[in-house]
């Protein structure tokens, strides 16, 4: 069985004020190489599912083992912080630097990285993702697309060992939507990947889970897809078997 990075048991949480958990009793686990895709509607808890495993949010039950250990108090969160890399749904949550070059050097200098090698470091994964000559651009003044992308460096650059994803394409055009596919499509780090986008999971995923009434749900890879992509070309689906 492959090493688990994180395993959530029994995690249940509900937002103040609310009568219903929005997460109850979930259970997840996120094994060393997975590439899962997230796929469930509005309001259904994604975005909280991250925020309670990178510990921002603090479930009322429930166990969350990252990396071979329990976590449950804010020094083991900031070590899970500094391995697993969270894309926030909103770049501007994720951006406080001054410029570019600064917002993605930040991260791994925080880690004990020295400037210099820091500042080198951004270069490369900025030109990575097609980001060179934004080292010096405001960072408030970017287009929303072109925040989104510096918001990915700023993850990359901490080399993490789980990346969490939310909704990464928004507001992506074309070429950019194509320039993160081949970026994840080429890198071999561990993945869940948030996305309303089924083609954009297929490509970038090799599993799709789903959350409904607070739980995770496996739907068994990304077959399902397939099989309801080819039915509605006018094929017969019995013939795919
Ligand atoms: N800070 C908050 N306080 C109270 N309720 C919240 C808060 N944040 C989110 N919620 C509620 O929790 C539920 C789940 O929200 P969440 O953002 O996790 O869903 P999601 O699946 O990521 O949705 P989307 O696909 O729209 O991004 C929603 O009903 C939302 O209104």
């Amino acid at each position: 069985m492959a090493e688990q990075l994180m395993h959530l048991s029994g995690l249940t949480y509900r937002y103040p004020g609310d009568r219903e958990p929005v997460i109850n009793g979930l259970d997840f686990a996120v094994d060393q190489g997975a590439s899962i895709g997230l796929i469930a509607p509005n309001g259904s808890g994604k975005t909280t599912l991250f925020h309670l495993m990178m510990g921002l949010l603090k479930p009322q039950a429930g166990v969350i083992t990252a990396f071979g250990r329990e976590v449950s108090g804010e020094k083991g969160f900031k070590e899970v912080r500094r391995r697993v890399g969270l894309l926030f749904q909103d770049a501007d949550d994720q951006l406080f630097s001054p410029t570019v070059l600064e917002d993605v050097a930040f991260g791994p200098m925080n880690l004990g990285m020295g400037r210099h090698e820091a500042r080198a470091k951004a270069r490369d994964v900025l030109s990575d993702l097609g980001l060179s000559g934004y080292e010096e651009r405001i960072t408030f003044r970017l287009s929303g697309g072109e925040k989104r992308m510096v918001a990915l460096a700023t993850v990359l650059a901490m080399d993490p060992d789980l990346l969490l994803l939310d909704e990464p394409t928004t507001g992506l055009d074309r070429d950019t939507f194509s320039r993160l596919v081949a970026v994840l499509q080429a890198s071999k780090v561990a993945r869940v990947v948030i996305s309303h986008d089924f083609d954009f999971l297929e490509q970038v995923t090799d599993s799709l889970h789903s959350l409904v009434r607070g739980k995770i749900v496996m739907d068994g890879g990304l077959h399902l897809h397939r099989h309801a992509h080819v039915h509605r070309h006018g094929d017969n689906p019995h013939h795919h078997h």
